[in-house]
């Protein structure tokens, strides 16, 4: 059977609130957060790398139960986009370990960050 390296890309998101002191200086205010997952690995006997609907639910489970409609400035300090991503990261890094290759986040459809860890 041929294996094939393969990246997948799983797409939500979540509504959430956020302030920032120092130079963003802004109050508390709402954005819809796009975020995207991008796996990398290769293709099991039955051609595939993991199901859609198994990542969905981590990121369901693990990320948008957390965050949705919480205030990020309870979970971080300056909760920047930049941060944000590597909270994602790191919350997924346990059950994906090295197939997790980057987080991105988009704090606007015009705006985004993208994390790949820092051989963690
Ligand atoms: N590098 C970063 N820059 C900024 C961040 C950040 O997290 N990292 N965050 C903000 C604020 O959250 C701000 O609320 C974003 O404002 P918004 O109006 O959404 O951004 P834009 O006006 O730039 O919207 P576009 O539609 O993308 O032009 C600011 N900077
Ligand atoms: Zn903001």
């Amino acid at each position: 059977m041929e294996k094939h390296k393969v990246y997948l890309i799983k797409k939500s998101s979540f509504t959430a609130a956020h302030s920032h002191e120092g130079m963003l200086n802004e109050a508390q205010h709402t954005h819809t957060f796009h975020y995207e997952i991008k796996l990398c690995g290769f293709t099991n006997n039955e051609g595939f790398l993991t199901d859609f609907r198994i990542v969905e639910e981590d990121m369901n489970t693990l990320i948008n139960k957390e965050l949705k409609d919480k205030n990020l400035n309870i979970f971080l300090k300056d909760p920047t986009t930049e941060k944000l991503a590597v909270w994602i990261f790191r919350r997924l890094k346990d059950s994906y370990g090295k197939m997790l290759h980057c987080v991105t986040v988009y704090e606007t459809p015009q705006s985004a960050v993208i994390y790949e860890g820092e051989d963690e």
